[in-house]
């Protein structure tokens, strides 16, 4: 890589992708949402065309037009912006990663495809491999969700030996609860400077244990203000107020569980915590009851103002 790195680290926002009544992107919600993210949130890296930014719904060509929006109202405001560039085809992979490179993103990540799926972690790699010579100065993050791709042998595999072939690979997003497979993630890690950003927030803490270097997820677009201060007792060594924060946090997010917690709610959520129009979601998520979005905000403020 010619260009030097700048790790990434700290609370990062899986942004939610803004669209109008009818479907179709509204661009003119990034500008005040990056406002949003730094001013009420302390946030000030993204992670977009991600799960919460329904990518994988969106076109090569919304993706590109998400992706410029982002860094064009983002210099010199956000720190990092990583785009998300898997898609099915390794083809469109390959131009996200290009047109990523040459709107000045800081980094890029993929998820593994998953209608037709790697076999092994040597096909992943290829795939990764194969999608960062598109763009070959920036920082790729592996992005593993086992989830939502079902391709579940462990991300340590994937990192193992990946320096070889992959210069520019900077770390992992780590979307699962396997603490072994982190940790193991972590523990390679260390030695190349990498970054590894946990993605299940409400277990952020047993993540903080093991030494990740970060987070990335949905709920930092609006308890990032909450969930620094967590980071801040942790650094502190103050286990009690770290354990505290994150009791509390979970119970917000159990609430929002039991009452259907997804991407269609959570963006409803964002509109309501927030006053952006994130607008629906697209099909085939459906757009949930305003009452119940309501309901988790309200969980939210709450648990805002108390701090
Ligand atoms: C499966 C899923 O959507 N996980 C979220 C979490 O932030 C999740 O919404 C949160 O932990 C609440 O369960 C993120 O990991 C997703 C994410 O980072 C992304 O949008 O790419």
């Amino acid at each position: 890589m010619s260009r030097s790195i700048k790790k990434l680290t700290g609370l990062v926002a899986a942004t939610f992708t803004p669209l109008t009544a009818e479907g179709e992107l509204n661009l003119s919600v990034i500008g005040p949402y990056i406002e949003y993210l730094i001013e009420n949130q302390n946030v000030k890296s993204v992670f977009i065309n991600g799960t919460t930014g329904e990518g994988c719904s969106l076109t090569v060509d919304e993706r590109k037009q998400l992706a410029a929006a982002w860094c064009q109202h983002g210099k010199g405001k956000l720190e990092q912006v990583i785009v998300h560039v898997g898609c099915m085809s390794i083809k469109d992979s390959q131009e996200l990663a290009r047109h990523a490179a040459s709107i000045g993103a800081d980094g890029i990540a993929v998820i593994s495809p998953s209608y037709f799926k790697p076999v092994n972690a040597d096909a992943l790699r290829l795939f990764i491999k194969e999608v960062s010579t598109f763009a070959p100065d920036l920082p790729m993050y592996y992005y593993h969700i086992p989830s939502m791709t079902g391709v579940a042998f462990d991300a340590a595999d994937v990192l193992n030996g990946i320096e070889q072939v992959i210069p520019s690979f900077q770390g992992v997003k780590y979307t699962g609860t396997d603490l072994r497979d982190l940790g193991q993630c972590v523990c390679y890690s260390q030695s190349h400077n990498w970054s590894v950003l946990f993605g299940v927030d409400e277990q952020l803490l047993g993540a903080l244990v093991l030494g990740v270097h970060g987070a990335v997820g949905s709920t930092y677009n609006y308890l990032g203000c909450i969930v620094n201060k967590m980071l801040a007792a942790f650094d502190n060594g103050n286990h009690m107020q770290t354990r505290a924060l994150q009791f509390e946090f979970m119970e917000v997010i159990t609430f929002a569980k039991n009452l259907g917690f997804d991407v269609s709610l959570n963006k409803q959520v964002m509109s309501e915590v927030s006053g952006l129009a994130m607008g629906p979601p697209r099909l085939p998520l459906l757009p949930c009851p305003v009452s119940k979005a309501q309901a988790i905000a309200q969980k939210v403020k709450d648990f805002s103002q108390g701090h």
